[in-house]
């Protein structure tokens, strides 16, 4: 009787992971590589702008490659050079890696739309060997404040003190595709986060924080799926 042996191949995703803090948000994802959360996937890089980044440590113990390269020592190493030349760098770093997802993870740099059209695919890169090659790469971001409410940094902040005020019932978290106009990408997962009255910043930042502990998982291995059902 013949048998036949189905041969299924899982092609494991690569991320990349670019921060500027903590790395909390990175540990969530490394934590849950390979898990039923995350699936099938590694993390080949993690970027950062600030060279003393715990984040930095984090991807080390966990044998992540990383790598440093932050606006202003740029600028000043290449005179002449220009903040969307640095986008372009950081690209180039990104895209090397053949990556099949970028996350924006605390990353405290807004990025130029250099940076977009080199890594989502409107704009060719030249490699090393000089070939121009377009990349198609999704590139997500996580941000502690619900779609349109707190744009831009020190979301928490605002969020928390606009319900002191009165103006708002509770704030959130989302994932969302990054665009030139900062936070203002399709949403990719959102959570509503309840303040409650009288409580300080700091238990809302922590429960916050849990939910991005989540949200950031879930969106990367949802836009992860994405890929591989468009290349399937
Ligand atoms: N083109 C985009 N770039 C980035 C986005 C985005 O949606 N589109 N998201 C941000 C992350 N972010 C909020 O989620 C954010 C990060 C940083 C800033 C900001 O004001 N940065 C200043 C420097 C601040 C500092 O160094 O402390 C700056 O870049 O000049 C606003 C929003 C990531 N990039
Ligand atoms: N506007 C971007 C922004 O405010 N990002 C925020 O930076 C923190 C990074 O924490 P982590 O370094 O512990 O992951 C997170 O709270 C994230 O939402």
């Amino acid at each position: 009787m013949s048998s036949t042996t189905s041969a299924t191949t899982t092609t494991t995703r690569r991320i990349v992971v670019l921060i500027s803090g903590s790395g909390s948000n990175l540990q969530a994802l490394i934590d849950a590589l390979n898990t039923p959360a995350l699936p099938d996937a590694q993390i080949i890089l993690v970027l950062s702008n600030r060279k003393a980044a715990y984040g930095l440590q984090r991807a080390a113990q966990a044998n992540i490659p990383t790598a440093y390269l932050a606006l202003q020592p740029y600028l000043k190493n290449n005179p002449g050079k220009t903040r969307e030349d640095y986008d372009a760098e950081v690209a180039k770093i990104v895209v090397k890696e053949k990556p099949d997802l970028v996350v924006l993870a605390g990353w405290m740099h807004i990025m130029s739309e250099k940076f977009l059209e080199l890594v989502d695919g409107r704009k060719g890169l030249k490699g090393d060997d000089g070939v121009e090659v377009t990349h198609n790469i999704p590139v997500i971001n996580l941000h502690p404040a619900l779609p349109g409410a707190f744009d831009g940094a020190h979301a928490i902040e605002r969020a928390y003190e606009a319900f002191q005020k009165g103006e708002i019932a509770h704030s959130g978290a989302m994932v969302h595709r990054v665009v030139k106009d900062v936070d203002r990408g399709e949403p990719v997962i959102v959570r509503e986060v309840p303040i409650e009255k009288g409580e300080p910043i700091e238990s809302f930042e922590e429960r916050l924080h849990k939910v991005e502990h989540e949200i950031i998982v879930q969106a990367a291995a949802k836009v992860l799926e994405e890929v591989k059902s468009v290349q399937r």
